[in-house]
C-alpha cells in the first residue's frame, strides 16, 4: 500500500486553458495516507472522476505531480502504479467463469496456485457468488457482474491502492449495504489505501474514515463524518451534508452578536471578519429549538418522517428547518433559539473561528 501525494494538481480537458473556469480541477494539493479509507464526495460534475483517474494514471494532469511513497509516478501507467480500479459499470470477461475472472489478476502476477485458490475462495464468499463460481460471467445479471468486478479489485493484496468509482450504482439496495459493510471490514483487516468516489453522502459517511468534499473542481473540506456535520468549513458542505442541510442565514455581525433583521443572536465568541465580507450564520436543523423563547417564526409546513418531525418555518421571511422529536408540540406563537454549540459563522462562504478557543477554519 502507498501514501499518495497530489502535488498542486490542476486539470483542464481543453488544449489551452486560460482562466480558472477552464479547469475541471482548479487546484488540488493533498496527501492520502497509507492505509486510509477515503471517500471523494460531491455533486455531479465537480471533478471526482477526474481526480480519481489522475490518481490511477488513466489521465495525465495538465499541471502538478503525483507521488506514491515519495516517488514521482506522474508519467507512469495504471499498471506501473500497481493500482486496482473498480468502475461504475462492470468490466468482466464474459467468456470466463466467475472463478477465473477473479483468479485472472493473480495468475497474471504469478501468484502461487494455492494462494490463488485461497484468495479467490475468500472473495467469492464476500461477494456472495460461491455457489456460482463455475458459471460463465456471460449469463449473469449486471448486478452479479458488478460484484465480480468489485471482487477483482479486491483480490490482490499487493496493490498500491484500490480506487472505486461509484461501484455500487447498479447493485440493489440491500446488497449495497452488505457490500459496503464488507468493504469496511476488508479495510480493517488489510489496511488497503482505498479511495471511493460517490455523490451519495450515506455511502461516503459509512465507508470512509476521512471524507473529501469537492465542489466545482476544488476540495472544500476534508474531515471525519462528525467534523463535516458539526463544523462545515464552507456553506456548501453545510447544505450538501445532512438531511435537510444546514440553515444558512444572512446576518450582520457586531462583536459577539449576529443581527438577523431586527433580531439578535448571541454568538459563542467574537470573530475577526474582513470589512465588507458577506456574513452568514449556519445552524443545522438538529440545533434549532422551537418553543416560547427566541425569535418569532411562522410555521410553513411540518414533515413527519416517522421518528422525528421536520418543521419548515419562515424566520424574517427566510425558510429555515428544525428537527424536533416526534411527540414535540409546536406553540401557537412559535419562536426559535439555536444551541450555542451548533452555531457556525461564515464570511464569504468560509467558516470563521468564533472566540479564542477555535483555530482558523479555512483549509
Ligand atoms: N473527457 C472529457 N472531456 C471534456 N470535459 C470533461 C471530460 N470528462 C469530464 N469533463 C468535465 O469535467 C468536469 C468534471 O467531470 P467529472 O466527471 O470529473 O465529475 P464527477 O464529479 O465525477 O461527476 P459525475 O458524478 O457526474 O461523474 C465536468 O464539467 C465534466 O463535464
Amino acid at each position: 500500500m502507498a501514501r499518495i501525494n497530489l502535488d498542486d494538481i490542476r486539470h483542464a480537458y481543453m488544449a489551452s486553458p486560460r482562466g480558472d473556469g477552464d479547469f475541471a480541477l482548479k487546484r488540488v494539493h493533498h496527501t492520502f495516507d497509507d492505509g486510509g479509507a477515503y471517500a471523494l464526495l460531491g455533486p455531479s460534475g465537480c471533478g471526482k472522476t477526474t481526480l480519481l483517474n489522475i490518481m490511477s494514471g488513466l489521465l495525465k494532469p495538465t499541471e502538478g505531480k503525483i507521488l506514491f511513497d515519495g516517488r514521482d509516478v506522474t508519467g507512469l501507467s495504471t499498471e506501473e502504479r500497481n493500482i486496482a480500479q473498480v468502475f461504475q459499470f462492470p468490466v468482466v470477461y464474459d467468456t470466463m467463469s466467475v472463478r477465473d475472472n477473479l483468479a485472472f489478476p493473480l495468475r497474471n502476477r504469478g501468484v502461487a496456485p494455492d494462494e490463488i485458490e485461497r484468495r479467490v475462495a475468500e472473495i467469492l464468499e464476500m461477494i456472495g457468488l460461491a455457489d456460482r463460481a463455475g458459471q460463465k460471467a456471460r449469463g449473469l445479471t449486471a448486478d452479479d457482474k458488478q460484484k465480480i468486478a468489485l471482487g477483482r479489485g479486491l483480490v490482490r493484496s499487493d496493490v498500491s491502492a484500490i480506487l472505486f468509482d461509484e461501484p455500487l450504482t447498479v447493485i440493489d439496495p440491500h446488497m449495497k449495504w452488505v457490500l459496503r459493510s464488507q468493504l469496511k471490514e476488508l479495510h480493517r483487516r488489510f489496511a488497503f489505501t482505498m479511495v471511493y468516489v460517490t455523490h451519495d453522502q450515506t455511502e461516503a459517511l459509512t465507508f470512509a474514515d476521512q471524507v473529501v468534499v469537492m465542489n466545482d473542481g476544488e476540495i472544500v473540506q476534508i474531515g471525519t463524518p462528525e467534523e463535516l456535520f458539526e463544523r462545515p468549513n464552507h456553506t456548501f458542505v453545510g447544505y450538501f451534508i445532512g438531511s435537510p442541510g444546514m440553515n444558512v442565514i444572512p446576518v450582520d455581525v457586531e462583536g459577539t452578536t449576529a443581527r438577523i433583521g431586527a433580531h439578535r443572536v448571541a454568538l459563542p465568541g467574537g470573530a475577526a471578519i474582513d470589512a465588507g465580507a458577506r456574513t452568514e450564520l449556519g445552524v443545522r436543523p438538529e440545533h434549532v429549538r422551537i418553543g416560547n423563547q427566541g425569535i418569532p417564526v411562522q410555521i410553513d409546513r411540518v414533515e413527519d418522517t416517522g421518528r422525528r418531525k421536520i418543521v419548515h418555518a419562515l424566520l424574517d421571511g427566510r425558510q429555515i428547518a428544525a428537527i424536533v422529536p416526534e411527540d414535540a408540540g409546536v406553540p401557537a406563537e412559535p419562536r426559535v433559539t439555536f444551541d450555542a454549540a451548533g452555531i457556525n459563522l461564515y464570511a464569504n462562504s468560509w467558516r470563521v473561528a468564533l472566540g479564542p478557543a477555535e483555530e482558523g477554519a479555512r483549509p
